[in-house]
């Protein structure tokens, strides 16, 4: 698939809340497809919709061991799409981030260490998982890109 370019932070499609997706369509798998690519070639673990132009509440998530987490499960990416966060442990933790939108830096960032989600895969079926650790890092750091929120107004 075409690789998009990515938003920088400061670009405004980054500061507002995206759209409910309502159609399950060719386009929506066109979209995440091309996310996919996009992700896999910035070498990224995560990609938000807005971060490449699109206005829709869809991000993708993947997982992989790196050096800075080294446990962090092997997983293929997954299509998150109109997600909710239902539930969010009371333990936070700290750990570094990158954001794709503010390319070479690096922040540590407070996460909750758990959290509960429901969200919609590309045929519109409703999933919910508890997320836990790294993948709970990368999910909230997404969450927040569909919120308009990047890692500088958390870092502090
Ligand atoms: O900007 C994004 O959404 C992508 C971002 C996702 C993310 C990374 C780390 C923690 C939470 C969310 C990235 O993939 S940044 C670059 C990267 O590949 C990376 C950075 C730190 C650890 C592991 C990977
Ligand atoms: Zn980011």
């Amino acid at each position: 698939s075409a690789l998009l370019p990515i938003a920088l932070v400061g670009e405004d499609i980054l500061k507002q809340q995206a759209i409910a997706v309502q159609h399950f369509d060719a386009a929506l798998t066109e979209l995440a497809q091309q996310m996919s690519a996009s992700m896999a070639a910035a070498q990224g673990v995560g990609i938000a919709a807005p971060q490449v132009h699109s206005p829709l509440a869809l991000f993708i998530m993947a997982s992989r061991p790196n050096e800075r987490y080294p446990d962090a499960p092997n997983m293929a990416p997954v299509v998150v799409v109109n997600p909710h966060i239902i539930h969010v442990s009371s333990d936070l933790v700290s750990g570094e981030e990158g954001c794709l939108s503010v390319p070479g830096q690096r922040f540590i960032i407070q996460r909750h260490k758990t959290i509960e989600v429901r969200y919609q895969n590309l045929q519109g079926e409703w999933q919910q998982a508890e997320l836990t650790d790294f993948i709970a890092r990368i999910f909230q750091h997404e969450f927040d890109h569909l919120q308009g929120i990047t890692l500088l107004e958390r870092s502090r």
